[in-house]
């Protein structure tokens, strides 16, 4: 709830806060390197895949079954095969603020994160412990046109408005939520709230996709809190960026 422990204060449970390769972090472009070698993305996602959308307390992740190779992550910097687990967002209480990652310390009203985790592990729990564990695609939201794509999801949140709330949330094709390009850049990193497990290859798209401001105050419709508690609308669910501490950033373009 918003009485939680905020981000300044993670170190004293979760000293890794002040770890090597924690995220998010501020991207410059200029500093990043090209790197010819990277691969492109190979998103491949099956809608039957998609299973429910909840009310997690701290964001709404849509959540995929992951019993097959159907919804896999492949290509660009990692090697191997990461299996879908779920998208969710962070966001921000208004338009200038909102994403984890920021570019050239701008920040975004919105970030969208698919979580994969790799398939070498027997599962996402597993995963999420080891360097190489889980890779999240970050997609930045631009204020603009409404997004008809985003508003299918968007059309669920009023049936889980409070924490622990969820409800079916089938046929829902991710794909539809990436931008024209997949260009990106890439880097290691962690988990952005605690643990803050440092095992994610984050993988964040350069060309954003729209949300409207109607839109984003859907997004701030729902809670923290659980039924019956006083509502605390939900927004702000972002950690600032953290030192680079020598990180390259990579970038798949010129
Ligand atoms: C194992 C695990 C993985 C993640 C993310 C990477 C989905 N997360 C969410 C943390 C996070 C959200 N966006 C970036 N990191 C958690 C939370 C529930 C502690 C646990
Ligand atoms: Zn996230």
């Amino acid at each position: 709830s918003s009485h939680s422990v905020g981000p300044d204060k993670w170190e004293e449970d979760f000293p890794v806060a002040n770890g090597p390769r924690q995220s998010p972090i501020n991207i410059v472009p200029k500093e990043a390197q090209y790197d010819s070698t990277l691969k492109v993305l190979k998103l491949k996602y099956d809608p039957s895949n998609s299973n429910g959308i909840l009310n997690n307390g701290h964001s709404f992740q849509v959540d995929f079954v992951d019993d097959t190779d159907s919804s896999t992550l492949t290509g660009g910097p990692i090697s191997g095969t990461y299996r879908l687990k779920q998208f969710h967002f962070h966001w921000g209480a208004s338009d200038d603020r909102g994403s984890e990652h920021t570019v050239n310390g701008i920040n975004f009203p919105c970030e969208l994160h698919l979580v994969h985790w790799n398939t070498k592990y027997p599962s996402f729990g597993e995963a999420a412990s080891q360097p190489d564990g889980l890779a999240v695609v970050g997609v930045f939201l631009k204020i603009g046109a409404a997004n008809p794509r985003l508003q299918k999801v968007l059309d669920a949140l009023d049936a889980i408005k409070t924490k622990g709330k969820q409800t079916t949330f089938p046929n829902f094709d991710p794909k539809t939520l990436l931008p024209g390009s997949l260009h990106y850049w890439t880097y290691d990193g962690s988990l952005t709230t605690p643990p803050l497990l440092e095992s994610v290859t984050w993988i964040v798209l350069k060309e954003p996709i729209s949300v409207s401001p109607a839109q984003m105050a859907k997004f701030r419709s729902l809670l923290f809190t659980g039924e019956g508690e006083s509502p605390c609308c939900m927004a702000d669910n972002y950690r600032p960026p953290q030192p680079l501490k020598g990180r390259k950033v990579r970038a798949s373009f010129k």
